[in-house]
């Protein structure tokens, strides 16, 4: 079995790393956004290096730099997908490879954020006809410390869930996949296949995490745990989480279904629960901060963003998070403007 990984970063790599130890039978191929990447690859042995506590692991694998073809030179077919690019770029990256995707296709998407699979459905496959779409969310720690080496910080789990066709139904049963199943079956990724309801609990807990965490340390400029040392953000934080609490209900009613829902939605929990992340990654610095710090594009319009847009539709209130989002850009634009500034000095 042929697995495309679209996005080499440090997830995409990583997964990809993995999966090829533990199944030497799959055919792993990494997809390159350019040509000068795919060379740089191929210059370095084709070689992923995976550094943990315990040591480093290296991995061959295979890699493209554009949609494969048929010696007939139609478009190959591509049967799994992983798709691990920032959420901003997928919808760029996914384009050149939709003549390869059909509806017997697995698209998983391993992204952080939410709405990513609604969105690509409205936006390439309006009328139906859409691949088999999966997502998963990870709480694994990576980032790459050079082209090939991928260091693993943290060793976390994945959740994965069919994402159904309506969202407003729940898969009662999990069917098999093999997709799923070979990256269930790699013990690195500690990965579990749970229904879509459950793993959309798993979700939001995920996205208010990153709702109230990201944004803040990308404006406060600081490490997660230094913003335990200021009482003044709880209310803050309180009004993110209520204002995601009510979009959340109003968009996913499949949540009536879930016995757990009630429960793991009360806000008490939920802020417990961000300030638990708080303390549990206070060493770290946030995606958002060093996207911002990289002068990259973030993740906002997918997270706060997210719950902006979902809201407006049902007619939600949430200027606590558009006002993250107008101040993470904003800060971007500072950050660039600033660095150019600087640029023109020296030039
Ligand atoms: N890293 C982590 O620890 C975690 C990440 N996540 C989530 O996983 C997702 C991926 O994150 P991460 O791996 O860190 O991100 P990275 O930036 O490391 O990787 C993204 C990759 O996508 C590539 N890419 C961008 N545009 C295209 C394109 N048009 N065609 C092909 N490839 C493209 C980038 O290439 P290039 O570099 O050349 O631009 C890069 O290699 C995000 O949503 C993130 O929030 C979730 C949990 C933990
Ligand atoms: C949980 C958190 C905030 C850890 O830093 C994260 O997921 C991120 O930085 O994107």
């Amino acid at each position: 079995m042929k697995v495309y990984v679209l996005g080499a970063g440090s997830m995409g790599s990583l997964v990809a790393h993995y999966m090829s130890l533990a199944h030497p039978e799959l055919s792993m191929v990494l997809l390159m956004k350019t040509q000068a990447r795919l060379d740089n690859f191929v210059r370095h042995n084709s070689e992923i290096s995976v550094v943990k506590k315990d040591g480093i692991v290296r991995a061959q694998l295979a890699a493209g730099g554009m949609p494969p073809m048929r010696k007939d030179g139609n478009p190959a077919h591509i049967e799994n997908l992983i798709v691990a690019t920032k959420t901003h770029a997928t919808e760029t990256a996914l384009e050149p490879y939709l003549k390869n995707i059909s509806s017997s296709t697995n698209l998983l998407l391993l992204q952080n954020g939410m709405g990513m699979p609604e969105y690509l459905t409205r936006k390439f496959w309006p009328s139906g006809n859409r691949p088999q779409i999966f997502q998963a969310i990870s709480t694994h720690g990576a980032y790459k410390s050079s082209q090939n080496v991928v260091q693993h910080t943290v060793n976390g789990s994945l959740v994965i869930a069919e994402q159904p066709e309506i969202t407003q139904h729940t898969t009662t049963t999990i069917p098999l996949n093999p997709l799923v199943d070979a990256i269930v079956s790699t013990p690195e990724l500690n990965a579990s296949h749970v229904n879509y309801s459950d793993f959309l609990l798993a979700q939001i807990d995920k996205l208010i995490a990153n709702a109230c965490i990201n944004p803040l340390l990308a404006i406060y400029d600081c490490f997660n745990g230094d913003l335990l040392l200021s009482t003044h953000l709880l209310p803050i934080l309180k009004q993110i989480v209520n204002e995601a609490r009510a979009v959340f209900l109003a968009e996913y009613k499949v949540l009536n279904e879930n016995p757990q829902a009630a429960a793991s939605l009360d806000t008490e929990r939920m802020l417990a629960h961000v300030v638990r992340m708080f303390e549990l990654t206070a060493a770290n610095s946030s995606s958002m901060r060093e996207d911002i710090r990289n002068l990259n594009t973030t993740e906002i319009d997918w997270i706060n963003g997210f719950l902006v847009r979902v809201g407006k539709q049902h007619g939600i209130n949430t200027p606590a998070n558009l006002m993250l989002v107008n101040m993470v850009k904003s800060k971007l634009a500072i950050e660039r403007g600033l660095d150019q500034r600087a640029a023109s000095l020296v030039a």
